[in-house]
């Protein structure tokens, strides 16, 4: 890349550099990084990484160096050869699906391709017979063809009863007439629709026999396979520049009329029969909901790696960046120089940094989980079994909105501990975080979600006959009886360690959501409270559920396990007493931070008294000081290598300032010829003519 600007070659930054800055953190640890990445991801996992990171950093065309001087339309030309390029590799390399997605991850852009692959195949997947997988899915899969999902309509997006758009059986024909009816019935927000995909699964409400049977998805096929250009009747766009996910082209698409054979609607579990058009029902209405379930599940995994990610650079930035001397404890060279402390140093950036740690861990634990959940349900339905569906939908609904929430937070809260450089695109904070941001809106928006998990667990409990029944056999509400059955007990804590205890953590989260769910109960059983009138305490109930999943699932992870259940990685972890230990700290402050956070809610339950919240806070600042030295080895072991992380500020070899001036070296707007003379030219109103 050109760099308009010549920096002279002999400045370095002051000492200490970045690097050893960074070399005395790592020297810190009391633990092997290598070991804790291992216990992470596995060893087959690692060396795959490993080659596909190998193959794509040195690719011209996946090259990133320019990415943040671009604008929308070339990001957007950037993001379409990148796609093309990730694909023709998968074939050059023979990628499976799980190595396809460790390139897409490290490649780290949306594309217009993106949504072929996280829903139009996962739907055709999972909800396509075997006949319609042969004629879809597999030339999806070669990428003969390319699809997007059309869900979301410009007037209705949460609430899919509300979709508007028709598809009605045409028995003369055998067909489907796909129609827009009302300007709101457009088709809006899907990915890779508005320049890209020539089909789409399409969304639509299936009326039969003069009968409406709600939304079910259709494969419609939207371009021309040779011209490009919209089929007859169907009209499409782009819709226009976002706040972020600018290289993804999100569309808009209107029909009028339009026919596809009857074949064409998704039939994996309900049918349409050809002439006398009668429906045969699912076995569980909400079958046609299924991507939606599997993506929220691959959100809640995701939100963890960002979270890391996240952690990563800020940490690593903390340890290089240095403001003023901390008098009373100064930070001194091996040569005996008083240098400026490093702001890692300061309690307030710990307080605000190693909780995002905390929750990368938390959150990929959950993650993990909750992806064999997903597929042990796959497993069990394929048998004709959906019994785990309520509860799997319940849970990824809730933990979809709470790890995304917590996501946004703690990244925005990263970017700002890097103080004004965390505002430069170089932090690579910008994108990142921009394209981070629709986790909370997309695959249902968070508010909304909180409803459906709050609502299986106050159903639960209303029939508390079948409470006590589903609670043993649910896989994430078991605990709940536990703490109604006594509920004038108290919390055990008399001293601030007590808060380390794996039981008493998890008495006092269990405690809190009982006592929400039970008076909210009673709110709507004996106070007649309308469910509007509850939503504020129904998030609430949600979140506290889950943040009992999250600690209670950080807690097992960290359990001895019999070896025969233990994999690979469990075994790793459980062999190392000082993986262990650093993990326990990590564990400690995850559920104590969060505590505190939602402190208020834990005192009203009366199950903590204020004496036990001073003591909480002394045990977090105790927590804080533990995870201090491990704390640039916590994030390395996340192994998020510079190729995607693309920051001058969280830089393994910590080599930002030396970056920062070349990166900023290369701004294109340094290369341009400018008249600053106001008075050079006449500018008119509607015709600016500025030279530049
Ligand atoms: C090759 C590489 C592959 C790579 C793959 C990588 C993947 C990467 C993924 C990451 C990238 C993600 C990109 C995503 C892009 C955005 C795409 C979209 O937004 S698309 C657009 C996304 N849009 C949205 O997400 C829209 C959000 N809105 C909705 O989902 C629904 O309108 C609703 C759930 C809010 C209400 O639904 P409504 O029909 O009014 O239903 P009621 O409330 O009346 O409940 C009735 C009963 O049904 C139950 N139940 C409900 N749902 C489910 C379910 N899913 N299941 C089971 N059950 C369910 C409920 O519990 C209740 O049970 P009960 O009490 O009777 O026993
Ligand atoms: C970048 C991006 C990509 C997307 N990609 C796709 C795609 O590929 N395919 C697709 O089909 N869709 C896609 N979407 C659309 C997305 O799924 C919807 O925007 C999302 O489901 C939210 O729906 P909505 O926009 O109708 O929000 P609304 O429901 O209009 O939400 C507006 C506000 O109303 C509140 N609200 C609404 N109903 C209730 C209620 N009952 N109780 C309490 N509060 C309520 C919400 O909390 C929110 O604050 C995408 C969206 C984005 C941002």
């Amino acid at each position: 890349m050109t760099s308009y600007i010549k920096i002279p070659s002999h400045l370095t930054p002051s000492d200490p550099q970045g690097s050893e800055l960074l070399a005395r953190e790592r020297s810190k640890a009391t633990f092997d990084v290598n070991e804790l990445t291992l216990a992470l991801y596995g060893s087959e996992e690692l060396s795959r990484f490993k080659k596909i990171l190998k193959i794509l950093e040195s690719d011209p065309i996946l090259d990133k160096s320019n990415i943040y001087y671009m604008g929308r339309t070339e990001l957007f030309k950037y993001a379409l050869r990148k796609d093309k390029r990730i694909i023709q590799l998968a074939a050059t390399h023979k990628w499976n699906v799980d190595e396809f997605k460790i390139a897409s991850r490290l490649v780290d852009m949306s594309g217009p391709y993106s949504i072929h692959q996280s829903m139009f195949l996962p739907t055709i997947l999972g909800q396509g017979t075997e006949e319609q997988k042969r004629k879809f899915l597999n030339p999806a899969i070669r990428h003969e063809i390319i699809g997007c999902y059309a869900q979301t309509e410009l007037g209705h997006g949460s609430n899919v009863q509300g979709l508007e758009t028709t598809s009605t059986y045409i028995p003369e024909t055998d067909e489907f007439e796909i129609h827009t009816p009302h300007l709101t019935a457009a088709k809006w927000w899907a990915g890779g629709l508005g320049r890209t995909a020539n089909h789409s699964v399409v969304m639509a409400r299936l009326i039969t026999n003069g009968q409406d049977k709600g939304p079910h998805p259709f494969i419609v096929q939207i371009r021309d396979l040779t011209t490009h250009e919209p089929l007859p009747g169907i009209t499409i766009g782009d819709i226009g520049p976002k706040f972020g996910f600018n290289t993804t082209d999100n569309g808009f698409m209107l029909f009028d009329h339009v026919r596809i054979p009857r074949f064409n609607m998704l039939s994996k579990f309900s049918k349409v029969t050809k002439g006398t058009g009668e429906y045969k029902n699912p076995p569980n209405e909400k079958l046609s909901y299924g991507t939606m379930v599997f993506v929220r599940s691959v959100i809640i995994f995701n939100a963890g790696l960002a979270l890391a990610r996240a952690a990563t650079i800020s940490v690593r930035y903390s340890a290089v960046r240095r403001q003023f001397v901390d008098k009373e404890n100064p930070m001194i060279l091996p040569n005996g120089q008083v240098v400026e402390t490093a702001v890692l140093d300061y309690t307030m950036q710990q307080y605000r940094l190693f909780p995002v740690i905390a929750q990368a861990y938390a959150i990929y634990f959950t993650g993990e989980i909750i992806t064999n959940l997903y597929k042990q349900y796959i497993d069990q339905s394929s048998r004709g079994d959906f019994s785990l569906l309520a509860d799997l939908h319940a849970s990824t609904s809730g933990l979809k909105s709470l790890t995304s929430d917590i996501a946004v937070d703690s990244i925005e809260d990263c970017r700002r501990s890097c103080g004004g450089h965390g505002y430069s695109n170089f932090s690579g904070f910008t994108r990142f975080y921009q394209d981070y941001l629709p986790n909370t809106t997309w695959e249902g928006d968070n508010y909304i979600l909180t409803q459906q998990t709050a609502r299986y667990i106050i159903h639960s409990k209303q029939q508390s006959e079948e409470f006590s029944l589903r609670s043993n056999e649910s896989p994430t509400i078991f605990y709940m009886l536990r703490y109604l059955s006594n509920p004038s007990q108290k919390c055990t804590v008399i001293s601030p360690s007590d808060f380390k205890n794996p039981e008493v953590q998890l008495a006092i989260y269990g405690y809190r959501a009982a006592y929400l769910i039970a008076r909210a109960v009673d709110q709507i059983d004996n106070h007649k409270k309308s469910w509007n009138s509850m939503l504020v305490e129904i998030n609430r109930i949600s979140r506290a559920h889950c943040q009992y999943i999250l600690v209670h699932n950080f807690i097992l992870t960290l359990q001895p396990q019999t070896s025969d259940s233990m994999n690979e990685k469990r075994r790793i972890l459980h062999n190392s007493p000082s993986l262990k230990t650093v993990l326990t700290s990590v564990c400690n402050l995850f559920a104590l931070h969060t505590m505190e956070k939602n402190l208020s809610e834990f005192l009203e339950s009366g199950y903590l008294s204020p004496k036990q919240s001073e003591m909480l806070r002394v045990q977090i600042s105790e927590s804080l000081n533990e995870i201090r030295p491990n704390a640039v080895a916590l994030v390395d072991a996340f192994y998020l290598p510079d190729y995607l992380l693309n920051s001058a500020l969280g830089r393994y070899d910590g080599k930002v300032y030396e970056t920062m001036i070349e990166w900023a070296s290369k701004e294109p707007l340094n290369g341009i010829t400018l008249d600053i003379n106001p008075y050079s030219e006449k500018l008119f109103r509607n015709d600016v003519k500025a030279k530049i």
